[in-house]
């Protein structure tokens, strides 16, 4: 090791006896190189040779004192000086270069869980440079997001309706260009792996200095959605994660469709419309701007139907929750809670289904002893489906009372938003659930009424109400028994609604026929009878009288509104049909409903006579128990 310090050395001492006063770096490498070979070769004749000498060339070795020189650092400084000055003006060009081409343009990304994606990928089908595209992904859609891209299929067409309809919508990774208010704009949808598989985003760029251009069209985006989604509604529920996700969009449902006894469709959206105009009376008073809606009764009395038509009447979405989903526990309810937005409708349905494990605050014979009454209210093929749900939902679901609670009211609730919350079984709710500010308004939804009966026919056979008052014309079409069709010499019947249809009811083999005691197939529930959309023609006072004849033959309070749907579905278009065999259904439906209420009151009588037999066993076993310590203890008095 000590080998190249001396030649080093050597080399400068030579260096310093041979050069005059003023050296320069020239001069001191040479006379470094011209020492070291000399002294290189001196030490060659040496027999040991150290490692460096036989990996590194001396001159290298020379080298590196230089480096480190006085002389050397002057060129050290020039190098980084220039080099600095180098990149800083590469540095400065791209700032600059950015700075002249942003203020240029506007650029926008647009994230597809986002709504707003959806707002330019409708706009992007109204603008009509946009239908000359060349290059396009194509895809089908099962669900709701149908307005987000192009649709390529006439609605009309048979084809499209039977089956899926296709959509183009932007290739990924392609830049389109098109022209905005005569600014160049450009579009391109990237694609990146997210939690639930790909994820799209689009990025827009618009060639203008003004940035009321790129909100003036975010506007028009909006505006165009909004008007393709006005009749239709969104639906949104919790993914595993607990994040929103929109699941479907649907119709919105007319509140007409609705039947309830008079009164009741109009207080509930009165009190919800008051309400979401109210912010600010309730931020006055410092009570929380939340309302909750307690719909409760019958099973298919219309509380989900009326839930979804409201909301679409208030022009809210529908987020909702599923309190006994698997992996739900309190956080994550509480989290859902928080993320919902500020307008909208917060849906729980079956409140009751998560509370009968754990939620209540009732104990166990409470629970039972409620339980059993709820027996003798409740259809036994509703309860034994809540059951199967219960034991299936209840290991993985964790949300507890006190978190529901928190959830509804806590500090971080979300404002302004309206909760429906719908159960079967009113009386097993805890009341901490059902107090103002949790539940304000509790509605109360019975069987059906004859007048209710009789609305839904009304309904069921003019839905947009627009039957002439005395159309004799109709009349006599449908009292005509037999019509000629065009083109065959074949008579075929005509069915009572005026409708002739080549696939009416008499030549279907799969309509239940009522008063058939043996019908050829066994089929459970209403099939579809004709491919009529529209209703029957029928004047005003013939479906009055109709309405009421059917109306007269349902006894009050003992039909659901859905099994009295089912029924007509199955007369879709022979409302006479209906008429003439609704007090046969109604036999069979009461007859039915009385044997489930016997068999319901038996189960009930053998649990309390097994809850008796199990109560008279424990006393048995403790009197058995005691007189057997009695013998015991007389036993060892005997022997003491
Ligand atoms: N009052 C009603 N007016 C019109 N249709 C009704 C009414 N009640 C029920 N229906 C019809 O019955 C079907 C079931 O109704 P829905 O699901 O709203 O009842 P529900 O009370 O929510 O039942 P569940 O308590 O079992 O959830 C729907 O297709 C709906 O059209």
């Amino acid at each position: 090791m000590d080998l190249p310090i001396q030649q080093i050395l050597s080399g400068l001492a030579k260096v310093a006896t041979d050069s005059s006063s003023t050296i320069n770096a020239t001069e001191l490498l040479e006379g470094i190189l011209n020492a070291t070979s000399e002294s290189t070769n001196a030490t060659q004749q040496s027999s040991s040779k150290s490692f460096l000498e036989s990996s590194m060339p001396g001159s290298i070795l020379a080298f590196v004192p230089f480096l480190f020189s006085f002389s050397a650092l002057r060129d050290w400084l020039k190098v980084f000086l220039i080099g600095g000055l180098l990149e800083t003006c590469r540095r400065w060009y791209g700032y600059f270069y950015e700075l002249t081409v942003e203020s240029f343009w506007m650029s926008a990304t647009f994230d597809e869980d986002d709504t707003s994606y959806q707002w330019i990928m409708v706009w992007l089908s109204t603008q009509p440079s946009w239908a000359k595209i060349r290059q396009v992904e194509v895809k089908t859609y099962s669900y709701g997001t149908d307005n987000t891209a192009i649709g390529l299929d006439d609605e009309e067409d048979e084809d499209a309706t039977n089956s899926r309809r296709m959509f183009y919508i932007p290739s990924p990774s392609k830049t389109y260009t098109l022209w905005y208010k005569g600014r160049y704009l450009t579009i391109t949808r990237s694609q990146e792996q997210g939690r639930w598989g790909k994820e799209s985003r689009l990025q827009l760029t618009l060639m203008t200095r003004n940035p009321k251009l790129l909100a003036e069209l975010l506007k028009e985006a909006r505006k165009a959605y909004m008007k393709v989604t006005e009749d239709k509604m969104c639906i949104w529920a919790a993914d595993s994660t607990n994040d929103w996700r929109q699941v479907a969009r649907r119709e919105k449902r007319s509140l007409k469709s609705i039947v309830l006894d008079p009164g009741i469709k109009d207080t509930i959206l009165e009190d919800a419309r008051d309400f979401l105009n109210s912010k600010k009376w309730y931020t006055e008073r410092g009570i929380p701007f939340r309302r909750g809606y307690l719909l409760y009764g019958a099973p298919g009395s219309g509380k989900t139907s009326l839930i979804h038509s409201l909301a679409g009447e208030l022009e809210l979405d529908v987020y909702i929750i599923s309190l006994s989903r698997i992996g739900l526990d309190d956080s994550g309810l509480n989290s859902l809670i928080n993320e919902l937005p500020e307008r909208c409708v917060a849906l729980m349905e079956d409140i009751d289904a998560a509370f009968t494990h754990g939620l209540t605050r009732e104990t166990d014979e409470e629970e039972k002893r409620l339980g059993d009454k709820e027996d003798e209210e409740e259809d036994d093929e509703k309860k034994d489906k809540k059951k199967e749900e219960a034991k299936v939902t209840s290991p993985s679901s964790r949300v507890s009372l006190s978190g529901l609670l928190n959830a509804l009211d806590g500090i971080s609730a979300q404002e302004g938003r309206i909760l429906f919350a719908t159960t079967n079984k009113y009386s097993s709710l805890d009341p901490a659930l059902c107090r103002p500010g949790r539940m304000d308004l509790h509605i109360e939804f019975k069987l059906a009424s004859q007048y209710q009966a009789k609305e839904l026919f009304k309904r069921f056979y003019n839905p947009n109400d627009d039957a002439h008052e005395d159309d004799e014309e109709v009349e006599e079409k449908t009292k005509r028994p037999t019509k000629k069709s065009s083109g065959s010499d074949s008579e075929k019947p005509v069915d009572d609604s005026g409708y002739n249809t080549s696939d009416s009811n008499e030549s279907s083999p799969l309509l239940p026929a009522p008063s058939d005691p043996s019908p050829s197939i066994n089929v459970t529930g209403s099939t579809h009878q004709s491919r009529h959309t529209s209703g029957p023609r029928l004047s005003k006072s013939r479906l009055e009288k109709l309405a009421t004849e059917f109306a007269e033959a349902i006894p009050e309070r003992e039909i659901s509104m859905a099994s009295l749907q089912g029924y007509l579905m199955v007369y879709k278009i022979r409302p006479e049909s209906a008429v003439k065999d609704v007090p046969a259904w109604v036999e069979g439906e009461v007859k039915e409903r009385r044997e489930k209420e016997r068999k319901r009151q038996e189960r009930v009588e053998r649990r309390r006579k097994q809850a008796e037999e199990r109560e008279r066993n424990k006393e048995k076993e403790a009197s058995e128990k005691v007189a057997v310590e009695t013998k015991v203890e007389g036993d060892a008095v005997t022997a003491s």
